[in-house]
């Protein structure tokens, strides 16, 4: 059935994609992004030299994505203080620029910590901003050994899981290197099992409105040389009908305390879907995507985006069409519910994958024990 639509990744370009960098030149340090809006017609970098121009970024989804999202917000705070811009403003509005991913406000928070305390204890300006461009580089080296040893444990699991290797496996959104100063989360896993030859297919789901399935993570899969298939979103129930799927693997933009997991609108229904056909359902996400402080999932905060998202396809060679510049897919004037996530109950999720090793059941003493590890509590 579907294997005359598998592709083959045509593109042998690195999978390792530099989807952000900081750079200083003499007219004064900027931030370098790879618009994702642009992709994948288009690959094109946005520069940043203040924290306006990135929370514009970060709301319009140039640079996205939870771990990435703290790396930027991070990196937005160390550019506001060597520009001596006012930190605090600077990092209120990185802040708010999205709410649901916990990584933005532990990335911004970690950069403004620093640079508080170097400025407390040197008095000193420069210092400040030394220290928060220090934090910024450090979170951005800890994700890419975290997407490492996230592939590891996720590999593992699914060799524990599914024995015999061949794994067909389906993701939602896109969780590869344009999330993350690694490889990514969720896709760094099926990377690990394409590299290992135990990965019989990727299936992508398109993931609507913003198609981060068929713009990025085909993208990703095409450079690696997996076989892959694109299918609707509306399209997942029939493969998991028809047996062809052997897990389920997704990231994540917050873990509340109890478990519960935000992620791109989609997730949860999958998760129904794996539990009725008893498919494994794993989260893939590093520790710094649990929140303690978020309790379960009715306190998570979803991001609900504009409907013109959802009323019109946009693309960036779109002349302006609709409201939003797409081509209107439904009458002018129509209202859309658009939440930009939903949040899936732990009792539906087999396991939660992160650097620190495999957190299954998926349970509130866990999760605890794990923040802990790292010095994080609900406090
Ligand atoms: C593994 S983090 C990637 C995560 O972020 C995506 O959301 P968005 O594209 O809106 O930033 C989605 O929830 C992915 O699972």
């Amino acid at each position: 059935m579907a294997d005359q639509q598998a592709r083959t990744g045509e593109d042998r370009r690195p999978t390792q994609i530099p989807v952000i960098r900081w750079e200083e030149p003499p007219e004064g340090p900027v931030l370098v992004l790879l618009d994702q809006t642009r992709l994948p017609a288009e690959e094109v970098e946005l520069v940043c030299t203040d924290a306006p121009a990135l929370v514009e970024a970060i709301r319009s989804l140039a640079v996205r994505g939870a771990p990435l999202l703290g790396i930027a917000g991070a990196y937005g705070v160390a550019l506001a203080a060597a520009r001596g811009f006012d930190v605090a403003e600077a990092a209120r509005a990185l802040e708010e620029a999205r709410p649901t991913a916990v990584n933005l406000s532990v990335g911004v928070r970690r950069a403004q910590a620093a640079h508080q305390e170097a400025l407390a204890a040197t008095g000193d300006p420069t210092a400040g901003a030394v220290a928060a461009l220090a934090a910024a580089r450090a979170l951005h080296q800890e994700d890419a050994v975290a997407s490492t040893r996230m592939a590891a444990h996720g590999l593992a699991l699914l060799d524990e899981l599914l024995p015999g290797g061949g794994h067909r496996i389906l993701t939602h959104c896109n969780s590869g290197s344009l999330v993350s100063g690694g490889e990514g989360t969720a896709f760094a896993v099926t990377l690990a099992a394409h590299r290992a030859g135990r990965l019989r297919r990727l299936w992508v789901d398109e993931t609507r409105p913003l198609l981060q399935g068929a713009r990025l993570t085909a993208y990703e899969a095409a450079r690696s040389g997996m076989a892959y298939t694109l299918l609707t979103d509306n399209a997942a129930g029939s493969l998991f009908a028809a047996g062809e799927v052997d897990a389920v693997l997704i990231g994540a933009d917050r873990i509340a305390a109890d478990g519960s997991v935000a992620n791109k609108v989609g997730s949860y229904p999958l998760a129904v879907l794996a539990r009725y056909h008893h498919v494994p359902f794993i989260v893939v996400a590093p520790v710094t995507t649990v929140d303690p402080a978020t309790a379960d999932g009715a306190s998570i905060e979803v991001e609900q985006r504009p409907g013109f998202e959802v009323t019109e396809l946009s693309a960036p060679q779109v002349p302006v069409a609709g409201a939003g510049g797409g081509i209107p897919v439904a009458p002018l004037g129509t209202q859309a519910y658009n939440p930009a996530f939903d949040v899936t109950p732990p009792e539906l999720i087999t396991a939660v994958v992160t650097e620190e090793g495999v957190v299954s059941p998926v349970t509130a003493e866990a999760l605890a024990e794990l923040c802990a590890g790292q010095g994080r509590t609900a406090a």
